[in-house]
């Protein structure tokens, strides 16, 4: 099937309401369930990946319901284990379910996407039998039987993905002896995802010690429940404030966070040195275009999410944009340098997969049928490269339900 994106034939001005944080929903989700009592998270995403994550703590024994726009979710006495979870394509389900199976009255096994077996498991899996967990398979799918000694020590590689770590720290303070957890590798990415996993712990009464960047010593004991609402996704944000500095328009996110651990927030930096004016007034943030895009030099090894929006605005930006630290989204929800390289060019535009990013010499990208390799961020990158060209389109447009079902909508509303 093919799915025309919107050119914008005037400068993009709007104001648009952005769904719940897919981090956040899906570790309060999580944290919910590991909890000492029932809990409420208001403001959850409702999206493939947080469905998924419901399903799957459901499984286990967790009673997840929704009332009304409320997800109430009550800890079940013990966790049973489950067989054929499926994960579906999200990093979070797969990386952060298996292990609470840690806890599990019996063995649970694992399921996903086709692609979804390429993502890098091997961190992961790793902390799981360095805790005594005996694992089958060492990618999806696979399978966790719970230890009948638990050791309080991981020393793994987690350069792959930072889920690992932060897989390990959540359930982390219910283990008997609580768990340190090392990393040991060349790079560790996306550290603002490990800290929002560490600071929604110690929310939670959580003891969490770092005597340096790459250790965490979790204290056993309970995880409080908290009510909590969850912030907008600010690398969803991203996106609809892109249309503005590509257009020369002006688009507001209401309900930004005044403070917030998600990486996204860097985008605001990223587009103001492109030469976008931004604004954060009143709970809003405003991104304003003045006609002038230039390609930037780029290091997004802590908010790497970013990747795909800051490549469609380096095709359309005067000059070069190179993308660095990026290496390890090559195991994201597709090998995205190579895939940004190959619909860059199929576009018009001169792209290189570099060692750890790209390479990209903005231009006038042409008509062309984007392939989007079950990636909801690489419709968000053609929908972008859409804004200025009439006649791009992509070849699926159901995989943005993965974290943001109603882009087409939205998007369609705010380019009209
Ligand atoms: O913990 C999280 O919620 C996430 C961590 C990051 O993963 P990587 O460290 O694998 O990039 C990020 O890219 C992903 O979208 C969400
Ligand atoms: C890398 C991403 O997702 P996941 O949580 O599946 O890793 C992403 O949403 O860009």
């Amino acid at each position: 099937m093919t799915h025309a994106l919107p050119h914008a034939a005037a400068p993009v001005v709007g104001t648009v309401v952005v769904p719940g944080s897919k981090s956040e929903t899906n570790r309060a989700l999580v944290l919910a369930a590991l909890a000492d009592r029932p809990s409420v998270v208001a403001g959850a995403l409702v999206s493939r990946d947080s469905e998924l994550m419901i399903g799957a703590l459901r499984r286990l024994g967790a009673d997840v319901e929704w009332d009304g726009d409320l997800l109430r979710v009550a800890p079940p006495a013990r966790f049973s284990g489950a067989l054929g979870i499926d994960c579906g394509l999200a990093g979070t389900v797969m990386r952060f379910v298996p292990p609470v199976t840690l806890l599990a009255a019996g063995p649970s096994s694992f399921v996903g996407d086709p692609h979804a077996s390429e993502r890098p498991m091997d961190g992961l899996l790793e902390g799981l039998r360095q805790i005594g967990a005996t694992v089958t398979g060492d990618a999806l799918p696979f399978r966790v039987t719970p230890p009948s000694r638990f050791r309080a020590e991981a020393t793994i590689d987690s350069s792959g993905s930072s889920q690992f770590v932060s897989g390990l720290l959540l359930v982390a303070p219910r283990l008997p002896h609580g768990l340190t957890i090392r990393h040991e590798g060349d790079t560790l990415p996306s550290l603002p995802h490990i800290q929002m996993t560490v600071e929604m712990l110690r929310a939670r009464g959580v003891v969490i010690d770092q005597p340096d960047e790459t250790t965490w010593v979790v204290a056993p004991g309970p995880i409080s429940a908290i009510d909590l609402t969850i912030e907008p996704d600010l690398t969803n944000a991203s996106v609809f404030l892109a249309a503005a500095a590509a257009t020369g328009g002006e688009v507001t996110v209401p309900a930004w966070p005044t403070h917030s651990l998600q990486p996204g927030l860097a985008f605001l930096d990223v587009i103001a040195a492109m030469g976008a004016e931004v604004a954060l007034t009143d709970g809003r943030a405003a991104v304003r275009g003045t006609g002038r895009l230039t390609g930037i030099d780029v290091d997004l090894h802590a908010a790497s999410e970013l990747t795909p929006v800051v490549a469609a605005l380096g095709a359309i930006a005067d000059g070069e944009t190179v993308i660095r630290g990026v290496a390890h989204i090559r195991g994201h929800e597709t090998d995205r340098l190579a895939a940004l390289t190959a619909e860059l060019r199929r576009a018009g535009i001169t792209a290189t997969e570099t060692s750890d990013g790209l390479r990209i010499e903005g231009g006038t990208p042409v008509a062309a049928r984007l392939n989007t390799y079950a990636d909801h961020r690489m419709v968000h990158f053609a929908a972008l490269l859409g804004l200025r060209t009439p006649g791009i389109s992509v070849d699926d447009m159901d995989c943005v339900s993965k974290t943001m079902p109603r882009f087409p909508v939205d998007w369609a509303d705010l380019v009209a």
